[in-house]
């Protein structure tokens, strides 16, 4: 017998006009002769093509960079030969992963048989954080190998257990994790940062307390931007011991766990970086009225991360960071919307959602205690 669900029988009247016409096999026979529509259609057929096929591109970026490619050729263009010596990589294997490069703009090959860097892969090498976060991906892609048990719940993935802190204290007992957790969300912290300061003012406060803000990434920009504010910065031991020396002059360290201490008073705004989405909603609105209760009146909280496109779910928020986030078994990516209605049912006022100009590294939701 078949265990599967079976789906229940087409009925093309029920779906939209295009979707109607996209099921049917004469109507792809009539666009595939008419120029306008021939367009659209091998539009549409190369969009749905890289969907099928971003799993490969994504593992074939992740042997360069583990191979060193595009670290190689950062120092000068090299032949496949010099290639396959320094990144130990038979010559024939190597010459198809070095073409699936060039053809994802990452390197370009020319006519003398040397392989150069292209802007793309100088980009990728360059960028903070892009190179950890491939790094860590392995583990992401083992969770999904059975896409369809994960969805159903079947799978214990282990991204959740390579976010241990989640579940309570277990990042205090293991200083090498906490640490090298920590170093992957500080260096990807530059962008965020930046895009934050970008969509909110902090010129008009005095003291910003930065709630799970790890080993002070955030702040550090902050206080380069605003030399005048105080700052504050909360997380769990483990994690502030990893704060950098340089910093431990500027910012006055608050260790502690947000599920069981009070959060320290006396701040005007209180910001919560890339923290909400690693959290359940009964975790994520405890969370919220301490913000409220430390906050003097007119104090400001700043929720930044990356967000659902909601009504309109998002390419890159609503497949990565959705997925990634389920994954985690604890968290979830939620819109700006959401958010703000979770911002007013905790108390807050004068909402501003703020969609940032790269979804897929942040976007911003502010609100004022009353
Ligand atoms: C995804 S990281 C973000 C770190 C930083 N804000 C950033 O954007 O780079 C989440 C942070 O929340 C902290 N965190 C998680 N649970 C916590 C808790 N119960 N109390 C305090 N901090 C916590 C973690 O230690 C970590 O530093």
């Amino acid at each position: 017998m078949n265990a599967e669900p079976r789906p229940p029988p087409a009925r093309p009247e029920a779906l939209g006009f295009l979707t109607r016409l996209a099921l049917s096999p004469r109507f792809h026979r009539l666009a595939a002769r008419i120029p306008g529509l021939r367009w659209k259609a091998r539009a549409e057929g190369a969009a749905l093509f890289q969907v099928i096929s971003g799993f490969v591109q994504s593992q074939a970026l992740v042997a360069l960079v583990e191979g060193r490619v595009l670290h190689v050729l950062a120092s000068g263009a090299k032949t496949t030969e010099d290639l396959s010596r320094h990144c130990a990589i038979p010559p024939a294997p190597l010459e198809v992963l070095l073409r699936a490069g060039a053809a994802l703009r990452l390197l370009s090959g020319d006519r003398r048989g040397r392989w150069h860097l292209a802007p793309r892969g100088a980009a990728f090498l360059t960028v903070p954080g892009l190179e950890p976060m491939v790094r860590h991906h392995h583990v992401l892609y083992r969770d999904l190998s059975d896409p369809l048990a994960f969805f159903r719940g079947q799978t214990e993935t282990e991204l959740a257990g390579f976010w241990p802190y989640v579940f309570g204290a277990l990042a205090q007992e293991d200083a090498g994790l906490a640490a090298r957790y920590s170093r992957l969300m500080a260096e990807s912290q530059v962008l965020v940062a930046e895009d934050t300061l970008r969509l909110v003012d902090l010129s008009k406060r005095s003291h910003l307390l930065d709630v799970g803000g790890g080993t002070g990434a955030f702040l550090a920009e902050v206080g380069r931007v605003h030399p005048g504010l105080k700052l504050s910065l909360f997380d769990m031991p483990a994690v502030l011991a990893g704060v950098p020396a340089a910093l431990r002059d500027r910012i006055s360290l608050h260790p502690g766990s947000f599920r069981s201490d009070p959060l320290p008073v006396g701040a005007d705004a209180i910001s919560l970086i890339r923290v909400l989405y690693d959290h359940d909603d009964a975790t994520v609105a405890a969370l919220l009225a301490k913000v409220h209760a430390a906050l003097p009146p007119g104090g400001m909280i700043l929720v930044s991360e990356p967000m659902s496109g909601g009504d309109r779910p998002d390419p890159a928020t609503d497949v990565y960071f959705a997925i990634y986030t389920l994954a985690m078994r604890t968290g979830r990516t939620r819109s700006a919307a959401e958010i703000a209605g979770r911002l007013r049912a905790t108390g807050f006022t004068d909402l501003r959602q703020c969609p940032g100009d790269r979804p897929y590294v942040t976007s911003v939701v502010t609100a004022n205690r009353p």
